[in-house]
């Protein structure tokens, strides 16, 4: 089954009653609302179209679109299917009012109504079994800023810097450290998602007053648990952040860090759809969190895209874009597998599912430790949980190692050795049309590509589960602690400035690296991106204006024929043949030219939203609950120097920072912005590196996860670098010398 991508066209606010519309929404040839239509902003007589699975028009109510496109898939939820909802479109058009909602109890989102729907039919299901079948409900809540994952349990002020880290296990992404609270009706629900939602980066930008600043990522896990059989499904729903045209947003210096970061995983989400549509075998999800966590196209179950859309013309070009990248993303295969039933022991009768139980560890320990904590938890089955995976439904043990299940496994409270060799696990029941799915003879070569890559990572994520956990469990967290507190003072001292650089010259390298591959729109797009982080550099202006200028060449000197995926539509009597039309990419190329044309705004002050995060009353859900027909529930950039001739003598400068004598030297500034770069642990960027291959790249990003933190996580030296296999002091010295060619 495909990605269900539907659009929503939100009506016009009070303030824009006047301004002019060119979204609109048209049946398709089967009678259905499917299509929508947008005129060429070159040539206003001619109109793209674009078709989803549906389309919702500006008079849609809330209830409408959750009870056609959510309330559906409540039941397959309790049937075992994940179920993930995503907002995608530009700042202001709609997304958190689709997925959050108004106060009023019409205006609520797909979020509440979702879980007033969840707890309806988790009565319902207990019922029909005669009260044999129990149902918990548990939340996690997170959300990603400027690529750093932060619990939105956890207040702002007492977040670590560094977020909280992802791992892989058995395919799935892991939020390590993540905390799970259980919410046993709307009543919890509500409290907790309100507490949660004042946690959330929200500030006021030109275009919305009270812009989501990050991804924001809701994971609802139910458990439906009878006798000594457990089956775990979970719901997500997520509202990303809007993509935002900086000439139009007025953003100030931090506004404008957040959107490079909000644009960049926006971007990273495009190419990865466009890969899986091409059937690259290298999908970038690896470039950004967010696209780690979607994993669109590696995920089970039922996935539904809402495209939210502004109809005004002042959105033009963003919403062509917009409409472009969800389209491709209908064409996204989802497996419909569903999670398998386990075994486990009886239900404990001290089962801790009451009131707000926080099932979490302490932060601090946790960002550096996870590896042999996530192990000592799994050991010590009285702990809380310290690490919940995001995915937590796969019917691995290892998955559901959370420790604060109203029933736990059998074997969950021994040790994870026994537990992960298989020997001692308690059988599966599989459930019958999973096992139809699996029987399958005819595989498929992809498949068995996808197969053999699962296993390798379920390897891999099991390797560094089962790392030996410290005896000393306690020394070791204070050291950790030491060190956390360490770092996070060298960061408030200056270094979040050097991070800072680090993610601009991570632009840079994407836009070289685009720019290697003759992809110019992309490399002109990474070029814009390093700028807030560079700003004021006219050898980077310099890149773009030539860039702008070479893409403007191309496309007057080779106007593109082709129309990919969607029809373009003439409006009145045109002379020009269809064919020869320009395609909806062809006027994503455009929007450079456009934007060019536009006047930079001056930066304004900007208000950050003094509202208080009212959005959302959860009263309304609990009333809603009552009623019956309610259905649902520069840096200084080392000037480009000549290239050093390769004597050893220069090889021994390379190295000197921290090779001579005993004592470490204080390290340069290219030797730091090479450690930046590996230990971004970003593919991408590695391979942008001179003389490291993707090869090397994966080798050493997979060397850097299976590192024990506890050792350093980190590379720190150049010397330990070196020391990395399959990497070696040559390809060590290439690559610090191309350093400063990446620079601007
Ligand atoms: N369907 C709708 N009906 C009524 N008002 C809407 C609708 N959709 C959006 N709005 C209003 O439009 C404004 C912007 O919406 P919202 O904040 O949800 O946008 P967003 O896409 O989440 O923006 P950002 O990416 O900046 O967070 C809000 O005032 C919201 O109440």
């Amino acid at each position: 089954m495909s990605v269900r991508v539907v659009a929503r066209i939100r009506p016009l606010l009070d303030k824009e009653l006047d301004k002019d519309t060119i979204v609109r929404a048209e049946n398709g040839p089967d009678g259905k609302l499917n299509i929508v239509r947008i005129p060429n902003p070159k040539k206003e007589e001619e109109e793209f179209s674009f078709t989803f699975n549906g389309v919702y028009d500006m008079e849609t109510t809330q209830e409408e679109l959750f009870t056609n496109e959510v309330a559906p898939h409540i039941k397959s939820l309790f049937a075992g299917l994940d179920v993930m909802i995503f907002a995608y479109g530009v700042t202001g058009t709609g997304k958190t009012h689709t997925m959050r909602g108004g106060m009023k109890l019409f205006d609520r989102g797909i979020i509440p109504r979702m879980l007033s729907n969840i707890y309806r039919r988790g009565k319902k299901v207990s019922k029909d079994s005669g009260g044999e079948t129990t149902v918990n409900v548990t939340m996690s809540y997170y959300e990603i800023y400027n690529d750093k994952v932060y619990d939105l349990f956890e207040p702002p002020e007492q977040r670590s810097l560094a977020g909280l880290p992802l791992r892989e296990n058995a395919g799935k992404t892991v939020v390590v450290g993540l905390s799970e609270r259980a919410c046993n009706d709307l009543k919890d629900f509500e409290a907790l998602y309100i507490e949660a939602n004042n946690n959330r980066s929200t500030a006021g930008t030109k275009l919305n007053a009270q812009s989501s600043r990050s991804h924001a990522i809701l994971m609802v896990k139910v458990t439906q648990t009878n006798g000594d059989e457990q089956l775990i499904s979970t719901a997500s729903a997520i509202d990303l952040a809007g993509s935002e045209d900086n000439r139009r947003t007025d953003n100030n210096k931090e506004r404008l860090v957040e959107s490079a970061s909000i644009n960049k995983s926006l971007f990273v989400l495009s190419s990865c759809i466009d890969a899986i549509g091409r059937g690259d075998k290298r999908i970038p999800y690896r470039e950004s969190k967010m696209t780690r966590i979607l994993s669109l196209g590696q995920n089970n179950g039922i996935t539904i895209m809402i495209l939210n859309l502004a109809p005004l013309r002042s959105y033009h070009l963003d919403t062509l874009s917009s409409l472009n990248v969800s389209s491709r993303a209908k064409r996204i295969e989802v497996r419909e597998i569903e999670n398998e039933v386990v075994f486990t022991q009886p239900p404990r009768k001290t089962a801790p599912l009451t009131g707000q139980s926080i099932q979490r560890q302490p932060l601090r320990p946790l960002a550096n430790a996870h590896n042999t904590h996530v192990n000592a938890g799994a050991q010590k089955g009285d702990k809380p949980a310290k690490a919940f995976s995001v995915y937590t439904d796969k019917s691995k043990p290892s998955v559901s190692r959370s420790s604060t299940q109203p029933v736990r496994r059998a074997n969950s409270t021994s040790k994870r050795t026994s537990d992960s060799a298989g020997n001692t696990r308690p059988a599966k029941m599989a459930r019958h049309n999973l096992t139809g799915v699996r029987s399958s003879t005819e595989m498929s070569s992809s498949k068995i590509e996808e197969l053999i890559e699962r296993k390798v990572q379920e390897a891999l994520a099991n390797r560094a589960l089962e790392q030996p956990a410290p005896s000393a469990s306690n020394e070791i967290s204070e050291a950790v602690q030491r060190r956390l507190e360490a770092l996070e003072k060298r960061i408030e001292s200056g270094e979040a400035e050097d991070d800072t650089r680090a993610e601009g010259l991570r632009f840079l390298l994407m836009a070289k690296q685009h720019k290697e591959r003759g992809e110019d729109v992309s490399a002109l797009k990474m070029y814009e991106l390093a700028v807030p982080y560079f700003p004021g550099q006219e050898r980077l202006q310099k890149k773009i204006d030539v860039l702008k200028a070479k893409i403007a060449a191309k496309r007057e000197g080779t106007l593109k024929v082709s129309i990919p995926s969607e029809t373009v539509v003439k409006r009145t009597l045109a002379t020009a043949p269809i064919a020869q039309l320009p395609s909806p990419v062809d006027s994503l190329e455009n929007i450079i030219e456009e934007l060019e044309q536009r006047p930079l705004a001056k930066v304004r002050k900007v208000r950050t939203s003094a509202q208080s995060d009212a959005d959302f009353n959860g009263s309304a859900i609990i009333q809603a609950d009552e009623y019956d027909e309610d259905d649902s529930f520069s840096y200084k950039t080392s000037k480009s120097k000549k290239p050093k001739s390769k004597s050893a003598k220069s090889a021994l400068r390379i190295f000197a920072d921290e090779a001579e004598g005993d004592a470490p030297r204080p390290m340069t500034p290219k030797t730091r912005q090479l450690l930046d770069i590996v230990n971004s642990r970003n593919v991408a960027m590695i391979t942008g590196l001179k003389g490291v291959g993707k090869k090397k790249a994966n080798d050493l990003v997979e060397f850097l996860e299976l590192r024990n933190e506890d050792e350093g996580g980190n590379i720190k030296t150049l010397q330990q670098l070196e020391a990395v296999p399959g990497l070696g002091k040559a390809t060590v010295e290439k690559a610090y010398k191309g350093i400063s060619a990446l620079l601007v």
